[in-house]
């Protein structure tokens, strides 16, 4: 229901009373929203009892008009606050700006204002702040409190919009203690509350990178380890460790089976000794005879004919790492048994027993209980070997240690190479959300690589290889011929466009606007996603 510019009073009068409106919004010729009027200006208009007059005269002035018959000499200010000087600065605030006269009227807003509030500055100016919470456009008006209270007021206001903002109202007074202007500052709640969390964020980040940092300031050559998980199990390892109880590390590659058998190593009571390792799948049966029992002159032809002590005596006191024991051949493993229970074996050739006292770790990345069942592996050097079992978690199972770690092989690149990188926030969000199928072999290779090859010390996601993006991610795990559920395929659609906006507009408030959705939205499934 709306009035014209031309109407009669009269007209205003007949359209209060035939409605429960206490606002009517009035157009002029070309439709356009000129004024409004309130049954407060109804019963004034009533009271002065020009009823003869139409709405045009009858309607508010701006403010301008009102600002300069209360105080003569604002002049001076209206020139400043229409000047397009003062119009750039006030848009070009992120926080909203909301300016009244000394009465309680709207002469100015500014851009950011409506974006925040979703209110047009055509539909503020000019009113009065009784009449624009009338209308329920703000619940409450800070500026009428500055007016009243003659001092800097700060409150929550809810917008006709729903959203809730913070305004901060500041007084301007004249030479005569007058309040010429009332400036309000004007901040989205949920903006300002998502800022907090990225805050935080950072500062989290910030921890990690500290704690990353001091962890491996303390123990250069030991892993290094955030997760409580690991540090658990690196517990229970350290204890064991000064026994000579037999353990077998589970990993898949890569998780740092090496690392932690050497850790075993210094913790015992061997550690001034060697600490050998043999990696049973990387060489033919033979050659593995070989290098673990060592051979007499001519035991063998060729390259080998001057004969050769193995690990295992060369470990003598100290610790031999067997590594994928899984692929040790059926005839080495009843060798290997033997020397384990006799501390004895005989090098190839030699007739001649040789004792030992050696600690063996055993590692695999195969599942050694199938290899038994299977008839792969003996299952008494299973039972053997198998007296402290330590499974390894994957990297993607201890997502919590993937920024600490990148952060830790970048530094110590950085400086073998002399350069000072770092990554950005894109950058570890991709990386910790990757799943690293080589583990932190994988994570360690990548950090050499973008030290060595980014063109600047910000290593952002462009650098990161194809494999960490989340489409590629997506087209890789799935075949093409697969059918994926719905809901799967719509969350997948959501990843990539929530992704692409991100990477387009930088901030959530942004990719949330590109995307009609609501910032929270985009704020709760990049959580959900980031695992
Ligand atoms: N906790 C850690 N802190 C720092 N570096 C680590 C850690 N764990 C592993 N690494 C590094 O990651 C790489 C792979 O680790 P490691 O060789 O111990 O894994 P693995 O499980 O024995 O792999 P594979 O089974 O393939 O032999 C090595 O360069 C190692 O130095």
């Amino acid at each position: 229901m709306k009035l014209h510019i031309h109407d009669q009073v009269s007209r205003a009068i007949e359209l209060f009373s035939h409605s429960d409106m206490d606002i009517i919004e009035v157009v002029n010729d070309k439709g356009d929203i000129v004024g409004r009027l309130s049954t407060d200006d109804i019963r004034e208009i009533v009271e002065s009892r020009n009823l003869n007059q139409t709405l045009e005269q009858a309607i508010k002035k701006p403010s301008q008009e009102l600002t300069a018959s209360k105080h003569p000499h604002d002049y001076q200010y209206n020139e400043i606050i229409e000047s397009p000087i003062f119009n750039d600065i006030i848009h070009s605030l992120h926080d909203g700006v909301f300016i009244t006269n000394g009465e309680g009227v709207t002469v100015k807003v500014n851009q950011a204002y409506e974006r925040i509030t979703g209110l047009r500055a055509d539909q503020l100016i000019g009113y009065h702040m009784n009449d624009i919470i009338k209308a329920e456009y703000i619940s409450k008006s800070a500026s009428l409190q500055v007016i009243k209270e003659k001092r800097p007021v700060t409150l929550m206001q809810k917008i006709s919009n729903g959203r809730n903002i913070i305004v901060s109202g500041t007084p301007i007074f004249s030479k005569d203690q007058e309040i010429l202007y009332v400036i309000n500052s004007v901040r989205d709640i949920t903006e300002l509350l998502e800022l907090k969390h990225e805050i935080e964020d950072l500062q989290e980040l910030k921890n990690l990178r500290q704690s990353s940092k001091e962890a491996y300031s303390k123990s250069e050559t030991f892993p290094f380890y955030t997760s409580e998980k690991m540090k658990d199990i690196l517990h229970v390892l350290k204890r064991v460790a000064k026994t000579d109880a037999q353990i077998l590390l589970h990993g898949e590659t890569g998780v740092g089976k090496t690392m932690i058998a050497k850790y075993i190593h210094e913790e015992s009571p061997r550690s001034e000794q060697n600490f050998l390792e043999l990696n049973c799948g990387a060489l033919p049966s033979n050659l593995i005879e070989a290098e673990l029992f060592g051979y007499e002159p001519g035991a063998f032809t060729g390259a080998l004919t001057k004969g050769k002590k193995g690990l295992l005596e060369v470990a003598d006191h100290g610790t031999l790492f067997l590594d994928e024991i899984g692929d040790l051949p059926l005839e080495l493993q009843v060798k290997l048994l033997k020397v384990m229970e006799d501390q004895a074996f005989y090098p190839v050739g030699s007739s001649k027993l040789t004792h030992i006292n050696v600690r063996i770790i055993a590692a695999s990345h195969k599942n050694l209980k199938k290899l038994v069942e299977s008839g792969d592996f003996r299952e008494d050097l299973y039972y053997r070997i198998n007296v402290v079992p330590i499974h390894i978690p994957p990297l993607r199972h201890r997502k919590k240690e993937i920024i600490p770690m990148a952060q830790l092989f970048l530094e110590e690149y950085s400086s073998a190479y002399g350069l000072n990188r770092s990554l950005r926030l894109d950058a570890l969000d991709l990386l910790s959300d990757y799943d690293w199928p080589g583990n932190i072999r994988e994570l360690k290779n990548l950090m050499e690589r973008l030290v060595v090859i980014s063109p600047s010390d910000e290593i952002g996601r462009e650098q990161l290889p194809e494999e960490l993006l989340p489409s590629r991610k997506r087209t890789d795990s799935k075949d093409d011929d697969e059918i994926v559920t719905l809901k799967q395929a719509v969350e997948e659609l959501e990843r990539e466009l929530i992704t692409k906006a991100l990477r387009t507009y930088k901030t959530t408030r942004k990719a949330a606007e590109a995307l009609e959705v609501s910032q929270s939205t985009i704020v709760q499934k990049m959580k959900k996603w980031g695992g």
